[in-house]
């Protein structure tokens, strides 16, 4: 008897130091996550986003600032660090004629581009924000220029034009004001066609052409994790929360970095009580959105598909976008071995994309 009750309490005594074991676990994975989460915030931030050249432009300017001290130290220090200095130099003119090459201006290359496209049907795809429109604190003051209106206005008189958006579609349209375009919200999960009677639809169908790949049991639960982080994150001055309809936007552009931490610990702990959704990340902005299969790749296939396109060699669309999520459509292009994707950044980036513009303004004059 005596030994059973010891047998008993050793298993309860192990079982004890197994559950602690493993809540210690739960707790060191769960900020783990958090940590790794706050380091890719921080990571997909340019400004701390350091590219080779950034970096090497950096070491450049901290050998500068100590260079005084180290001629006063020794003569043959100084030799060196000009030695030094003239590889950094060659070191930074290599990495920029690296990337030149790697992803030339799309402005240098524009008669390149116009050959490629001899005699094949251009359709134009166009993400907003950062593409269109130039990047600003407040998403709702996100204005696109009226001369960039005309712009896509002329472009879509010419080919088959589509927005390819994280905002919702009533949100990008209220910006834009085309009837004429295609527009594919939500990252591609809400597809429309022209409102008008529109000479590319093949079937010259007058009415909206739809797509919804999610479910439409997600936008009451994204109005629903909207308002939880609305609530739970009001106490962090800068965070911002928008309904994106498919998906949300929680923006930390004008939050303070040291509550980033703070933040993606709040958002994550909304996002548990919904396993079918997931968390991806674009420009200081933390985006919620359905586990599916479908991201704005699948949206550029898709709208080629019906303009007519699922297996036609004469076509060349060009993509045109600077966030992360764009990295799809770029990717789709090259499996599918036609047209050409243009990065908008001012930093160099890794990418899919074969041509770079540096800011929204070139976009319009590239169109
Ligand atoms: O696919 P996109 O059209 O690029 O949409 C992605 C997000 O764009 C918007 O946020 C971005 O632009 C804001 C206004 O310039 C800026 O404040 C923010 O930091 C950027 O991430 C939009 O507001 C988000 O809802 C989209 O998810």
């Amino acid at each position: 008897m005596m030994q059973q009750n010891v047998a008993v309490s050793d298993t309860k005594s192990r079982i004890k130091r197994y559950n602690r074991r493993v809540s210690k676990n739960l707790e060191i994975n769960g900020e783990q996550r958090i940590n790794s989460l706050v380091d890719s915030m921080r990571a997909s931030s340019p400004t701390h986003a350091k590219s080779s050249n950034s970096l090497a432009e950096e070491q450049y300017t901290s050998w500068i600032v100590r260079k005084p001290f180290l001629i006063i130290i020794n003569y043959s220090i100084f030799v060196q660090i000009v030695v030094d200095m003239k590889l950094i130099y060659i070191y930074i003119y290599i990495c920029s004629f690296v990337k030149q090459l790697r992803h030339p201006s799309a402005l240098d290359m524009f008669e390149q581009i116009v050959d490629a496209s001899q005699g094949k049907q251009i359709v134009m795809f166009l993400d907003y924000d950062g593409t269109l429109s130039p990047i600003v604190n407040d998403p709702d003051r996100a204005f696109m220029s009226h001369s960039m209106r005309k712009t896509v206005r002329k472009l879509a008189k010419c080919f088959p034009t589509a927005i390819v958006t994280g905002r919702s579609i009533d949100k990008v349209y209220n910006f834009v004001r085309l009837t004429e375009l295609y527009y594919a919200g939500s990252h591609g999960m809400d597809i429309k066609g022209p409102s008008k009677s529109f000479k590319f639809n093949k079937d010259k169908k007058s009415e909206e052409v739809l797509f919804q790949p999610a479910n439409s049991e997600f936008i009451p639960m994204i109005a629903e994790v909207y308002q939880k982080l609305v609530e739970k994150t009001k106490s962090i001055a800068g965070a911002m929360v928008e309904n994106n309809k498919f998906c949300a936007s929680v923006h930390f552009r004008c939050v303070d970095e040291k509550k980033w931490s703070e933040l993606a610990q709040k958002v994550r702990s909304v996002l548990k009580e919904y396993p079918r959704l997931h968390l991806t990340q674009g420009r200081k902005v933390l985006e919620i959105r359905p586990t599916i299969k479908w991201d704005k790749g699948m949206a550029l296939q898709f709208l080629l598909e019906s303009f007519g396109f699922a297996n036609s060699t004469d076509v060349f669309p060009i993509y045109i976008g600077d966030d992360k999520t764009d990295e799809d459509a770029f990717k789709k292009l090259i499996d599918r071995g036609q047209g050409i994707g243009i990065l908008v950044s001012k930093f160099p980036k890794d990418t899919s994309a074969s041509y770079s513009l540096k800011e929204p303004n070139e976009a319009s004059i590239i169109s």
